[in-house]
């Protein structure tokens, strides 16, 4: 199985001198294409951080990470920006959507930037994904005037526009009833049916049980890993019944 991304022995500090500590303790991980995958820990863990110098948002340490084939300590900004552009994407807790423009002018601002692309085509696939994902009638709306789930669908539309290899998720779902959670995971489930990787990060034993395989942190380290079936829409209540034993086992 090719993978996506290989993280080797990944150390991460923060602090200064004598206080400095290692938030990510020497983490190995391997994440294949078209794999859906979660990350779980007591708060303080290293999960974000673990995100985040998994996709070279930030710098490591010690250690490498591997992107696609490609040592990211041994990329240019631009080339790193490139990848960043093309490759991946990130949806975070909040979606960070710009006030002063609608729902559509936000999901296809940041393809705009490409102009290997013409506004045509991009708005043509924002619509395209807005119906896919249930607010084609919002295209026009401002950001203030739709509901957390559905600003999360417009978020989705954006990381989505490039047709990203991967694509990270902080605690997509950590602003959202229930319900809706459920729903943005429907969503996540069919991104990673067409082929895309998904990582998430989750507090929510729901959102984890949605995912086949699940890293479990500790002090910076990967100290477990639990693999499910890829998800069918059967069984929720058994994949959720494992990742509580195993939450419980890990002490989270
Ligand atoms: N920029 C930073 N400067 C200093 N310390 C940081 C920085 N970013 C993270 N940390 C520290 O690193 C540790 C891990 O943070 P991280 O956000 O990765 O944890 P997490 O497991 O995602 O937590 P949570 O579940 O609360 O979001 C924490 O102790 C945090 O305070």
């Amino acid at each position: 199985m090719k993978k996506i991304i290989i993280g080797d022995n990944i150390v991460k500090s923060f602090g200064v001198d004598n206080e400095k500590h290692n938030v990510l303790d020497g983490v190995s991980v391997e994440i294949n294409e078209g794999e859906f995958v979660s990350v779980m820990g007591p708060s303080g863990s290293g999960k974000s951080t673990l995100m985040y110098a998994m996709s070279g948002m930030d710098g490591i340490d010690g250690g490498k990470v591997s992107f696609d084939g490609r040592d990211l300590s041994a990329l240019s900004e631009k080339e790193l920006a490139d990848i960043r552009r093309t490759k991946m994407s990130f949806v975070f807790q909040q979606p960070t959507l710009l006030k002063n423009l609608n729902i559509l002018d936000n999901i296809i601002l940041p393809s705009l930037r490409d102009n290997r692309k013409s506004a045509a085509k991009i708005t043509e696939k924002a619509r395209a994904l807005m119906k896919k994902v249930g607010i084609t009638e919002l295209e026009k709306r401002d950001i203030t005037q739709v509901s957390g789930g559905q600003l999360q669908r417009a978020g989705i539309c954006r990381a989505l526009i490039s047709n990203p290899k991967i694509i990270f998720g902080d605690e997509p779902t950590g602003a959202l009833n229930s319900k809706s959670a459920q729903e943005i995971m429907d969503i996540f489930s069919e991104i990673n049916a067409d082929g895309n990787a998904v990582m998430l990060v989750t507090h929510d034993a729901k959102v984890a049980a949605r995912t086949e395989r699940i890293m479990f942190m500790r002090d910076g380290k990967i100290v477990s890993e639990l693999k499910l079936p890829k998800f069918d829409g059967m069984d929720m209540d058994g994949r959720v019944e494992k990742v509580t034993v195993e939450m419980r086992k890990m002490g989270i």
